[in-house]
């Protein structure tokens, strides 16, 4: 039997109306099957989730900044599913709005019956409604298809100064969408246009809005004070009909504010669709659009003078990290605290002393620091590195990766799975893993490392009863696997070139501790062994 839980309400109870949430279907889905009302599913089955999952009703906006892009974005971000019914097609980029053309109403009717009638989403949010007759039309087609929560931002005029919906829209909000809103969100510039022009210039002025427009018809309301003046903190207005909560904080100082209007509003949809309560799903929202407007500061994209929030809080980490390159694994230095103590150095100095001698790679391997100043030290190490092309990886924790924004991990057999860290990382960052035997080379590649760190090629003493492979070993390891593979443990200038001269092509390089940091000049060492490793690739 399918298992899809649109059905369950079918399947297991015909008097429940519809599942609110992916944990309420969970309970059900168990529930029943404890009073074996349902077959056991298999396992493919079991499979079968259901998501959160928002409609956008909305127009799209060229430059995607905001409109369907943004609220696409603004989903994906907070994990949500995001369906579109688009209202008009606007030509726009960071300059403003060059045109629109407006859907046809019936087409606007025959998007919505298609994805209301198969896909059931939890909430429906608006953006831009540029007719009376898409207006008439919506609200006919949610008295159809009733979902949880409807979001209404109120759009009107864009941030560029272009009507997007005229005053003739104003009576059907009021009439018609308002009333079945759970809650609506319009700036100050909307919220006067809905009270007939009222001028909105103090927060005081926000509560006597967020009251009026209340009073209209939505369960909830949020003025937002974006464009407040003489006010160097953002604030926003909510009121439940009941309560106001004030949010008050500093203005984040970015031109790149394009689109936070409809991101804010999708992003209370995701919430609400996640099962929020309303005032929580606010306080949510404003945190997210707080992070995208941080992380679009600096970001130079368009000619015009307001590009787009950073959605995906991911732009400027891919233009400052560069792919991993095999090639990188060619003079792998891995530091060690004890000796950096032993020798009266910092992380930072010694990474900076190696990067100067020729490391291709660096890896923080800090055994005994408090978890704070391993992370500081990341994070300085990381803007050296950066700086230099050289990246950097951390040994063993995948939270400090994290929080520094490393260039990824390296672990071991007794380590955190490679699966899991690649899970936690994403796809983009670096994963290395400690191979002694074909079967883990074959592990890694199967779990989505990078490359493979095999050794002790010879005897050492800076990790603790490790088993020595010898050069038939790692000759072996290196012939099986399927990943680029650095040799590690005992290798300094001495023997690095019997391991290069191994002649295996997926052995890339070799990685170095006491050889390089074990000694009182780490730039001397570390040019030494570049030059020695030089030799032995002519
Ligand atoms: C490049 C490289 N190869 C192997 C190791 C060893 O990792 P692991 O087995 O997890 O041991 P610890 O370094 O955590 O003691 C490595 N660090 N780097
Ligand atoms: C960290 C580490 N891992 C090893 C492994 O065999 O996986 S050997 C090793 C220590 C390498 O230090 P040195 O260069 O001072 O011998
Ligand atoms: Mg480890």
């Amino acid at each position: 039997m399918a298992y899809f839980c649109t059905q369950i309400p079918v399947l297991l109870n015909p008097g429940v109306a519809c599942i609110k949430s992916f944990h309420q279907y969970r309970f059900l889905h168990i529930k029943a099957m404890q009073d074996d009302k349902v077959s056991t599913p298999t396992p493919s089955d079991e499979c079968m989730v259901r998501v959160p999952h928002v409609l956008t009703v909305a127009g799209s906006d060229s430059g995607a900044g905001a409109g369907i892009q943004a609220d696409l974005k603004a989903c994906a971000a907070r994990g949500v599913y995001c369906s579109t019914v688009i209202t008009a097609v606007t030509a726009q980029n960071t300059v403003g709005v060059q045109g629109v053309n407006i859907v046809p109403e019936d087409f606007v009717a025959e998007q919505l019956r298609s994805v209301l009638s198969d896909m059931h989403p939890d909430v429906v949010k608006t953006g831009m409604l540029p007719s009376i007759g898409i207006v008439k039309t919506l609200c006919q087609s949610l008295k159809e298809f009733p979902v949880q929560a409807l979001v209404v931002d109120p759009v009107m005029v864009s941030t560029s100064g272009h009507t997007l919906a005229g005053p003739s829209i104003l009576d059907s909000f009021r009439e018609e969408l308002l009333p079945m809103a759970d809650i609506v969100t319009p700036n100050l510039k909307e919220a006067s246009a809905l009270l007939g022009g009222v001028p909105l210039e103090t927060i005081a002025d926000m509560h006597y809005a967020a009251k009026a427009i209340h009073d209209i018809g939505p369960r909830n309301v949020l003025v937002k004070g974006g464009d407040l003046p003489a006010s160097l903190d953002a604030v926003d207005v909510f009121y439940d009909g009941k309560d106001f909560y004030v949010f008050q904080s500093s203005r984040i100082m970015t031109p790149n504010t394009h689109g936070t209007g409809c991101t804010l509003a999708s992003s209370v949809a995701a919430e609400l669709a996640k099962g929020s309560q309303m005032l929580s799903a606010v306080k949510v929202a404003k945190r997210y659009i707080e992070a995208a407007l941080s992380y679009s500061k600096n970001i130079a994209i368009g000619g015009g003078r307001q590009g787009p929030v950073d959605h995906l809080l991911k732009l400027k980490s891919n233009v400052q990290r560069r792919p991993f390159d095999p090639c990188d694994l060619f003079l792998y230095a891995v530091t060690d605290s004890r000796m950096n103590k032993r020798w009266g150095r910092s992380i930072v100095d010694a990474v900076k002393a190696a990067i100067e001698g020729g490391a291709t790679i660096i890896q923080l391997r800090e055994k005994e620091v408090e978890t704070s100043d391993f992370l500081e030290a990341a994070k300085a190490c990381l803007k050296i590195c950066r700086v230099h092309g050289v990246p950097l990886l951390i040994n063993d924790r995948i939270d400090v990766a994290l929080a520094s924004d490393a260039d990824g991990v390296h672990i071991g057999q007794s380590d955190m799975p490679a699966h899991v860290a690649r899970a936690l990382l994403g796809p983009d960052k670096i994963i290395g893993v400690s191979c002694k035997t074909p079967e883990h080379a074959l592990q890694a590649w199967i779990d989505g490392a990078d490359y493979i760190g095999s050794g002790g090629v010879y005897p050492t003493t800076t990790k603790e009863n490790n088993k020595t492979i010898g050069l038939d070993g790692l000759k072996t390891v290196c012939l099986s696997s399927k990943l680029p593979v650095v040799a590690i443990g005992g290798i300094g200038t001495s023997n690095a070139q019997a391991i290069m001269g191994l002649g295996v092509p997926n052995l890339k390089g070799v990685a170095v501790v006491s050889a390089l940091f074990d000694r009182e000049c780490v730039l001397t060492e570390t040019r030494k062994l570049l030059e020695v490793l030089k030799e032995s690739t002519k």
